[in-house]
C-alpha cells in the first residue's frame, strides 16, 4: 500500500496534522491554494504565517496542485475552514478515489444550509461512500500537537473500519486517537464549543473570575447535549473528547482563537476588528449563528448561545447578557429530574 498521504489546506491544523503523519513515516503532500506559502514549505520547511519559526518534517512536500495531492493517496485529510469546505470539495471531486480514506477535522457547520461538514464533503463527492467518512475532532491545539505534546483525539465514523484506518495513521507516543461510531455528536461537540470559548473569553474580558467560567462550561456543555442529542448525536459522545474534552481546552487555553476573540470583545473592540486582527479563523462567529438557528429549528433552549448572539450580532453589551443570563427564572440542573419518572414500580 502507498505511503503517500495527502492534507488539504496548510492551515495551522492542517499543517500539525500534516506533521503527525510525517512523524509516522509517510510521506505527506500538503495543498495550499498560495504559491509563497508552498515555496515557503518546500524550500525551508517552516509555515511561518501560521506556525512561526517551527521547522517542519522533510517528508512534508507542499503543492498547489489537487491532482497531484491526490494521485495514488493512502489517504486525505481535510482540514478547511467551514466556509471553505464545499469549494474544496468540489476541486477534490475528479480526483479522489473511493479507495481513499477519507478525513475531516473542520469544527463547524456550513452557514447557509447549517449542513455538518461531513454532510457537504458527501453531497459534492457523490463517488464517495457516505458512511466512510471519517472526522477528527478533540482537544488539540495546532501550536501543542507541532511540538509534540501529548494529546489525545477522537476519530468518528460510521464504517468502523474507516474510523481505525485512520487511527492507525495518526496514532503514535505523544497522539493518541480513539475511535467513536458517533459522526453527529463528534461533529456537533466539536463544532458549538466555539460558541462557549468565545464566551469564556468574555467573562475572562470582564474580569469575572474562575466561578464563572466553569458556570459557562458546566451550562454550556448542558446546551450542547441538548442540541447534539436533538440533532441524533449520543449523550455520551459529549462526556467524551469531542465534547466536555474539547470544551476545556477551547475555554481555558492562551491558544484558543475563538477564546481570545472574545477577550478582546470584551475590551471594546468591534467584531469585525477582532477578527481582521486575529488573521485566522474564528469558527464560533459563525456556529454562533447557527446554533440560533439550529436551537429554533430543534425546539432547543440555548441561553448562552443566545446571549452570546445577541452580544455579537444586535449590539447587546456583554455585561448586560450575563446579568440577563443570571436572572433567568428558577430551574432544574438536569431536566430529567422536573419530569414525573415512570417504573414498573410506580406503575
Ligand atoms: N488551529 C487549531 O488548533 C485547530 C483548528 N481546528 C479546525 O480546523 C479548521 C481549520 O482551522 P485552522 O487550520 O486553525 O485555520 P487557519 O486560520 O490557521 O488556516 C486556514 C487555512 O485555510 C485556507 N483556506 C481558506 N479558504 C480556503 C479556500 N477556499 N481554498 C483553499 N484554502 C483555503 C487558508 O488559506 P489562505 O492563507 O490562502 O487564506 C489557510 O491556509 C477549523 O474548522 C478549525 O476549527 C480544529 C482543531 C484544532
Ligand atoms: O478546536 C480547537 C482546539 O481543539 C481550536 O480552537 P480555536 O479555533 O479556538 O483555536
Amino acid at each position: 500500500m502507498s505511503d503517500k498521504v495527502a492534507v488539504l489546506v496548510a492551515g495551522s491544523w492542517g499543517t500539525a496534522i500534516a506533521s503527525v503523519l510525517a512523524e509516522n513515516q509517510l510521506d505527506v503532500t500538503l495543498w495550499s491554494r498560495n504559491e509563497q506559502q508552498v515555496a515557503e514549505i518546500n524550500n525551508e520547511h517552516r509555515n511561518h504565517r501560521f506556525l512561526g519559526d517551527i521547522e517542519l518534517s522533510p517528508r512534508i512536500r507542499a503543492t498547489t496542485s489537487m491532482e497531484e495531492a491526490l494521485h495514488e493517496t493512502r489517504a486525505v485529510f481535510v482540514v478547511a475552514p467551514s466556509a471553505s469546505m464545499r469549494e474544496v470539495a468540489l476541486q477534490m471531486r475528479p480526483f479522489l478515489r473511493q479507495e481513499t480514506i477519507l478525513v475531516h477535522a473542520t469544527k463547524g457547520f456550513e452557514a447557509t444550509t447549517l449542513r455538518r461538514m461531513s454532510t457537504v464533503l458527501a453531497e459534492e463527492l457523490p463517488q464517495y461512500d457516505p458512511y466512510s467518512i471519517v472526522v477528527l475532532s478533540g482537544p488539540s491545539h495546532a501550536e501543542e500537537v507541532i511540538k509534540q505534546c501529548p494529546t489525545t483525539v477522537v476519530v468518528a465514523s460510521e464504517n468502523t473500519e474507516a474510523a481505525e484506518a485512520a487511527q492507525d495513521l495518526l496514532i503514535n507516543s505523544y497522539f493518541r486517537v480513539y475511535t467513536n461510531p458517533d459522526v453527529i455528536g463528534v461533529e456537533v461537540g466539536g463544532a458549538l464549543k466555539n460558541i462557549i470559548a468565545l464566551g469564556a473569553g468574555l467573562t475572562d474580558g470582564l474580569g469575572y473570575g474562575d466561578n464563572a467560567k466553569a458556570a459557562l462550561i458546566t451550562r454550556g456543555l448542558a446546551e450542547i447535549s441538548r442540541l447534539g442529542t436533538a440533532m441524533g448525536g449520543n449523550p455520551l459522545t459529549f462526556a467524551g473528547l469531542a465534547g466536555i474534552g474539547d470544551l476545556v481546552v477551547t475555554c481555558t487555553s492562551k491558544h484558543s482563537r475563538n477564546w481570545r476573540a472574545g477577550y478582546t470583545l470584551a475590551q471594546g473592540e468591534p467584531l469585525e476588528t477582532v477578527l481582521q486582527q486575529m488573521g485566522m479563523v474564528v469558527e464560533g462567529v459563525k456556529t454562533t449563528q447557527a446554533a440560533y438557528r439550529l436551537s429554533r429549528e430543534y425546539g432547543i433552549t440555548m441561553p448562552i448561545a443566545d446571549e452570546l448572539y445577541a452580544v455579537l450580532f444586535e449590539g447587546k453589551s456583554a455585561i448586560a447578557a450575563a446579568q440577563d443570563l443570571m436572572g433567568r427564572g428558577r430551574t432544574h440542573e438536569i431536566e430529567e429530574v422536573a419530569k414525573p419518572v415512570q417504573t414498573k414500580w410506580f406503575g
